[in-house]
Parts: structure tokens; C-alpha cells; sequence
């Protein structure tokens, strides 16, 4: 059974249609890229997998997101239960003004954990995953805004884990970032996927080479392609792929 499942995807902003007729699936531990030009639909797409889209205004979905063979848009889902199952990392780095601990602990506090010894456990376990803890492990009552840029970003990620998802989805998450805490990201990424089934939507094509199995191609709200990255890369079966990859537009 795979992890996640898109069965015809469709998408609407009010009238306008972004997604149209998408379905893939996606097995548990792997990394799959989605890439493709500005606008054509890959974040709202990640949305779909924590109905992050339920927020935005005149969204509609047709077809069906599956996570673990449960359709997660069918009615009486626990909302707030699949996203704990599936944890969101953005753009930005986004460490609420709160210390380093605090951070971590957000989701657990509210889900009313109170025992400060599980408490301290989890940030412990978290940071680690997050390969932050060496550089934050005497300073966990700082303020998470004083972290670098790269470290908020490994914050969140930590946030994100200390929840137990089993997936992670990540829109752009070291698009913000400079190069070295890029590669710290990447390099995260891959270690995470023996525990976590990830997502990320990347523009930088160097980078969903580098870090994923599978790459989802996607153009005007279609799936042009979808295949093992080596195999998408090298040999892209679609003429849109191949003129995306050769730098024709995007
Ligand atoms: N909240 C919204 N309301 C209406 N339309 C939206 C909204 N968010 C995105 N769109 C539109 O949906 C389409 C797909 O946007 P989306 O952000 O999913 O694409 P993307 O491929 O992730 O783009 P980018 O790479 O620039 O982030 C675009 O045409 C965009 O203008």
C-alpha cells in the first residue's frame, strides 16, 4: 500500500483551475521533488496532503488524497489528527518568538503534555533528528529568533518532528537559506527518509537531483512526468520535461 495517494486531483481557486487531473502515489521513506515553472501548481498540490488549502478562500478539491488508503478529504476527518501525522516545514523560516525549548515543545504542550521529563526528552530527540542539538544544547532557553537563518530553518523542522509524523512536507525550505545551510538542509533530508516520507517542492533542479528518489515534473497545473530521478533527469520521456530541463522556461 503506498504511503500517500493523489487519485484525480483537481484543483479550483474560485473558477480557476490549478490542478487538473493529478494522481500519483508515493511509498513510505522515500523523497519525491516537485519541480516545475512558477505558478503551475506544486505547493498547492503539497497542500493537499494536510489540507493546508482548507484555510485559503474558495478552494475546491475533486478527486481524492489518500494517506494510508483513507481518503483524507472525506467528511468527519480529524483535521487536527492528520496534521500531526503530517507536519509542514515553509519557505521562511517561521520560529515563533518563543525560546528554543518552547519551540520544540509547542505541539506537545498543546496536546497537553506537561511532564517535564517527556518534555525533555522530545527536544532532545528532536534537535538531534534535526542535526541542531550540538549547536543549540546550551542554550535552549535563548530566543529562537537569535538563531542564524539556517538554524530557525532546522528549528522548525525539529517543531515539525516532535509531533511523530510519519510525513514531512517541505515548500521550498532552503530557498531562503545561504549555501552552506542549504547543504546542511539537503543533507537532513536524506536522513530523515529512514524514518519520515517526505515531500518537497524545490525550484532548485541541482537540488531535487540531489536529494530525492522520485521527481513529480509538473506544467499548467498537470503532471507532465513522474519517475525515478536518475531516469527523469538524464532521460526525461516528455518533450515538456526535456525543454523544462534544458532551461527553456521556468
Ligand atoms: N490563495 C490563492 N488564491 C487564488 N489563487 C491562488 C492562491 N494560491 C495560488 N493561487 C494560484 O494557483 C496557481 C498555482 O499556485 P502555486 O503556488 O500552487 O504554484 P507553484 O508552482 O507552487 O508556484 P511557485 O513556484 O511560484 O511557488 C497559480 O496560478 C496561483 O496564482
Amino acid at each position: 500500500m503506498p504511503e500517500l495517494e493523489a487519485r484525480h486531483a483537481t484543483v479550483y481557486y474560485g473558477t480557476n483551475r490549478v490542478l487538473e487531473d493529478v494522481s500519483l502515489t508515493v511509498a513510505e521513506h522515500t523523497v519525491t521533488a516537485f519541480i516545475g515553472p512558477s505558478g503551475c501548481g506544486k505547493s498547492t498540490f503539497l497542500r493537499l496532503f494536510n489540507r493546508m488549502n482548507d484555510f485559503l478562500p474558495d478552494f475546491r478539491l475533486e478527486g481524492e488524497i489518500r494517506l494510508h488508503d483513507q481518503n483524507i478529504y472525506a467528511p468527519h476527518t480529524d483535521v487536527e489528527e492528520l496534521r500531526k501525522q503530517v507536519g509542514m516545514v515553509f519557505q521562511q523560516p517561521n520560529p515563533f518568538p518563543k525560546s528554543v525549548y518552547d519551540n520544540v515543545t509547542y505541539g506537545l504542550v498543546l496536546q497537553g503534555q506537561r511532564a517535564k521529563a517527556v518534555l525533555d526528552a522530545a527536544v532532545e530527540k528532536a534537535l538531534r533528528q534535526a542535526a541542531l542539538w550540538d549547536e543549540v544544547k546550551d542554550h535552549l532557553r535563548k530566543s529562537a529568533l537569535a538563531l542564524s537563518g539556517g538554524q530557525q530553518q532546522r528549528l522548525c523542522i525539529a517543531r515539525a518532528l516532535a509531533i511523530s509524523p510519519h510525513t514531512l512536507l517541505m515548500d521550498e525550505p532552503a530557498s531562503a537559506l545561504d549555501p552552506i545551510a542549504t547543504a546542511k538542509i539537503e543533507e537532513l533530508v536524506q536522513e530523515l527518509k529512514q524514518d519520515y516520507t517526505i515531500l518537497i517542492v524545490t525550484h532548485n533542479m541541482q537540488q531535487a537531483r540531489r536529494v530525492s528518489d522520485k521527481t513529480a515534473f509538473f506544467n499548467f497545473g498537470r503532471l507532465i512526468e513522474y519517475g525515478d530521478t536518475p531516469a527523469l533527469f538524464e532521460q526525461p520521456q516528455q518533450e515538456q520535461t526535456q525543454h523544462y530541463l534544458r532551461g527553456h522556461f521556468g
